[in-house]
């Protein structure tokens, strides 16, 4: 498509959304993106630029947040929805920006699972069964590594989440190949900043609870773990994920445990994650020895990858790193849409 996208986000006041509007200001093709909020508090500024002052200037003018309403979209000439929203929201809304021509990227994690046993850790309470059903098969998991062509021609794109997205990149390539030894499970450790739990403190996630400390949540129970056993064609036998809070804003690093097959050597493992690669421009493998740090992704859309296999070749072990708000939500997000539109994977991201 040439003609500029038209784009609307719902959810602009939070982390994700902030961080999604800001690059579609500076995105080249497409305009300016509409801002929405559902049931706009009117004591509060309707301009984006008073929330976050760091999007004053630059000649954007005034951001104002309309109220959310299908015909406002409708008459901003609205081509793709991001949703920055809540699950449960996004659950609901998707359903009926599809009835009404809309296309979608979701950043919940509303339509990211194929399976009803893993979709049941969400608690959706659908109005109509059958039409969510339906919209969730024809989700498409807003992986581009995974699935490009199907989100090109996607209605509704299920942004992947953060941790799950830092697993599944860096686990994809040996799985594929087949050269892990699964019997013996795979350990995934992730360690994430506190944006990833958004914009409200809550009782475990306020700054004196976090500071100073490290904690891990969720264990045998995270969401995420659907997403990495769908996408990755794993059983839940196979795959540990464990979740902590690292007292830092922004940032993932996962840690990843695998037993290699037999005869498996640094040079296969090496060649097989560079060969994954290929092609894909946010998936960035290291050279051999050297490992991934939080900070060498932060404010990017890469996905840092890099291992080393023990001297018996028995264990290897994989560490990625991502940004949570970019590669991790927002930065993917716009990757999906640019691949929705036909622009170039990379603009608007570097
Ligand atoms: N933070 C992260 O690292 C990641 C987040 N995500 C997902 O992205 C989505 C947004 O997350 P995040 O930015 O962290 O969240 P925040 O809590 O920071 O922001 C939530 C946004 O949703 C809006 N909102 C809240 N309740 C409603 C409602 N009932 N109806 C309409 N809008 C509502 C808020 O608007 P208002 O200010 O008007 O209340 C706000 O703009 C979530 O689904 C999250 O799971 C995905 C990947 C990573
Ligand atoms: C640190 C933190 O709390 N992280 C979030 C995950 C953020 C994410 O990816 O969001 P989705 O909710 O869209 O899946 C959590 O564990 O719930």
């Amino acid at each position: 498509m040439s003609a500029a996208v038209q784009s609307a986000v719902l959810g602009a006041t939070g982390y994700s959304g902030y961080e999604l509007t800001k690059r579609l200001l500076a995105h080249p093709s497409v305009k300016q993106p509409a801002l929405f909020r559902v049931n706009p508090d009117p004591t509060q500024s309707p301009n984006l630029a008073d929330w976050y002052p760091q999007l004053s200037g630059n000649g954007y003018g005034q951001l104002v947040m309309d109220a959310f309403s299908w015909d406002a979209l409708k008459a901003k000439g609205t081509d793709v929805i991001f949703f920055c929203t809540p699950h449960e929201v996004s659950r609901e809304l998707a359903i009926e920006a599809g009835d009404r021509g809309f296309r979608v990227v979701d950043l919940s994690g509303a339509w990211r699972l194929k399976e009803a046993t893993n979709r049941a850790v969400y608690k959706f309470e659908d109005h109509d069964p059958a039409q969510a059903a339906l919209l969730d098969q024809q989700a498409v998991y807003g992986s581009p590594e995974l699935h490009k062509y199907a989100i090109e021609k996607a209605e509704l794109v299920a942004n992947p989440g953060c941790y799950a997205t830092s697993i599944i990149l860096a686990l994809a390539a040996w799985t594929n190949d087949g050269l892990i030894d699964l019997e013996f499970g795979v350990i995934c450790d992730s360690k994430s900043g506190v944006s990833g739990a958004g914009k409200a403190p809550s009782p475990t996630t306020h700054f004196v609870e976090v500071a100073d400390s490290l904690s891990a949540y969720s264990v045998f129970g995270h969401r995420h773990t659907g997403e990495m056993l769908e996408q990755l064609g794993l059983e839940a036998s196979q795959l540990q994920f464990t979740p902590h809070l690292l007292p830092i804003p922004r940032g993932i690093l996962s840690t990843i445990y695998v037993r290699p097959k037999t005869g498996v050597t640094a040079e296969v493992l090496e060649y097989s994650l560079k060969e994954f690669a290929v092609g894909k421009p946010f998936v960035r493998v290291f050279a051999p020895g050297k490992l991934p740090q939080i900070k060498y992704s932060l404010h990017t859309n890469y996905c840092d990858i890099g291992f080393q296999l023990s001297p018996d070749g028995s264990r290897a072990v994989l560490v990625s790193c991502l940004d949570n708000l970019v590669k991790g939500a927002a930065g993917q997000a716009i990757q999906n849409m640019n691949l929705m539109f036909g622009f170039d994977e990379r603009e608007g991201l570097q």
